[in-house]
């Protein structure tokens, strides 16, 4: 009698049935975990000696890490969050905003690939689309809509797609890039980053990598700044001044999960920045931990 086979089951209806558990409530639940492996893991590694204890406990943080599906893993419950949770990606908010402030020009597909040409040569003025750098993008067309205006660069620590750009925006050259991008868009990365150090070195690259007037888009859990020791919307504010950001939008509810900015980069630091160089209790009582220090 021949041997009884299992059915083979395609990969995209394996996908399809773990996304079924993929309820929002076991994505945040994921997500959380693993933000706190990350700021225990990069707590460890910054430490000047490791000795043995530091070092198994390190092990043990990158194999519960690994434990959880890595980065992909945390990708994925992100995808969903993005969908259910919020009502869509904030795309959709930072779009709207950029319209708002007339700078949708569309231009013919014609028109834009001699424009382009030209710019290539060094014609900037000729330029009439947005050049926008999307950090920490999950899918590769959250700006297909506005084709005729915007010109997106998606990138991410881990790429899911070929037309995303596999690169830590940490680590970028900011010689070779400086002033590149027209918007900037930094959703849900910030609060991935786990040094509070390096959260403000990301904010002060950003400015550096944008153009002169150019914006940059923060979106947030709402907890982190609406319950947080160290940041409230005042001290952020205050905070992005000393980088040299002028908030032009705020957006967030009570009750809601987001919250989402709109910034224009000064030339100038607008504040001092000393005072934002240490961790400092804005208030007290039982509250996170999220912290930005320049
Ligand atoms: C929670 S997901 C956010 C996805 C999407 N932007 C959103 O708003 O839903 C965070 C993403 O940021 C990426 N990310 C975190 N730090 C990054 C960095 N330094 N450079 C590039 N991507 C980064 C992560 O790999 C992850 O895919």
């Amino acid at each position: 009698m021949p041997k009884a086979r299992r059915k083979k089951i395609p990969i995209a209806s394996v996908e399809a049935a773990n996304s079924s558990s993929n309820t929002s409530h076991s994505s945040r639940t994921i997500i959380r975990q693993f933000h706190v492996l990350l700021k225990r893991q990069a707590q460890l590694q910054s430490s000047p000696t490791l000795d043995a204890n530091s070092k198994n406990a390190l092990a043990d943080v990158q194999r519960q890490i690994a434990d959880l599906g890595g980065l992909e893993c945390y990708q994925r419950m992100s995808a969903v969050g993005q969908g259910s949770d919020r009502g869509g990606g904030s795309e959709k908010i930072l779009i709207g905003w950029l319209k708002e402030m007339g700078l949708q020009k569309s231009q013919s597909s014609k028109l834009r690939y001699i424009s382009n040409y030209l710019f290539s040569l060094g014609h900037d003025r000729v330029r009439s689309w947005i050049r926008l750098l999307e950090v920490g993008a999950l899918k590769p067309d959250n700006y297909r809509s506005c084709i005729s205006w915007i010109d997106p660069t998606p990138m991410d620590l881990r790429s899911r797609h070929p037309s995303i750009l596999e690169q830590d925006f940490l680590l970028l050259d900011v010689n070779e890039h400086r002033k590149k991008w027209d918007v900037i868009s930094l959703s849900l990365v910030l609060n991935f980053v786990p040094a509070p150090k390096d959260r403000g070195r990301m904010l002060n690259i950003a400015h550096s990598l944008l153009s002169p007037s150019g914006y940059l888009f923060l979106a947030l859990p709402l907890p982190c700044v609406a319950n947080s020791r160290y940041l409230n919307f005042e001290y952020l504010k205050s905070l992005m001044g000393a980088i040299g950001f002028v908030q032009l939008q705020e957006k967030w509810k009570e009750g809601r999960k987001m919250a989402y900015w709109l910034y224009r980069k000064e030339p100038q630091p607008i504040r001092s920045p000393e005072s934002f160089q240490k961790k400092r209790v804005v208030r007290q009582g039982n509250r996170n931990n999220f912290c930005v220090v320049l």
